[in-house]
């Protein structure tokens, strides 16, 4: 487990390398000490019931979502289910099946890479229906260092691409976040 989410969280960099050459920034930029050379990396072991998800009942294996960080690696055990749908803000949302390919990664943008390359990258809104079959994956989640800054890139600014999300350091985003999905939990759930 320790070795896979080390060899994974390589190939994190690697995809983080390549990103912000895009960006027109150096290589290592996300690297750098202080962003992420020590990654909130959390690795989640996934394991979805045989129930069939009926969306009209409001039953998903993963309800609708985009990860929080820089970027998630997704492994599945090749069972379809994930979904993601290409524009967000689009009504009606169209949900694209996205295929497993054995040996590959999935790569979900997250919503700190929309908020530093401000919106250059979006990040994938995406959701589990189980297909009647158990499913297995497992992501890798790499977030920045806890007290990393996430502000918009000045190679992502221009006059016709203004900031368009505050500074804000990744520990602060990521408590938010959770505030924000726990609020919506029935009080049941969060024991209170
Ligand atoms: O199991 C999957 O394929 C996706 C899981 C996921 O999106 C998540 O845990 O954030
Ligand atoms: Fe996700």
């Amino acid at each position: 487990m320790e070795r896979y989410r080390a060899e994974a969280t390589m190939v994190g960099y690697k995809l983080a390398g390549l990103i912000a050459l895009s960006l027109n920034l150096e290589k290592d930029f996300f690297r750098k000490p202080g962003r992420m050379d020590h990654p909130i990396a959390v690795l989640r072991l996934l394991h979805y019931s045989g129930e069939l998800s009926v969306p009209e009942n409001g039953t998903f294996g993963c309800g609708a979502h985009s990860d929080w960080g820089l970027l998630t690696l997704l492994a599945c055990d090749g069972t379809p289910g994930l979904q993601i749908c290409q524009d967000k803000h689009a009504r009606p949302q169209i949900w694209e099946d996205v295929p497993c390919i054995e040996g590959a990664f999935v790569v979900n943008l997250g919503d700190m890479l929309e908020r530093w390359s401000n919106n250059l990258f979006k990040s994938t809104l995406h959701r589990v229906m189980t297909v009647g079959k158990e499913r297995y994956s497992i992501a890798l989640f790499m977030d920045p260092n806890f007290e990393c800054l996430v502000e918009c890139l000045e190679t992502c600014i221009s006059e016709d691409n203004p900031p368009r999300f505050p500074p804000i350091t990744s520990g602060e985003y990521l408590l938010s976040r959770y505030q924000e999905t726990h609020s919506q939990a029935p009080a049941a759930l969060l024991n209170v």
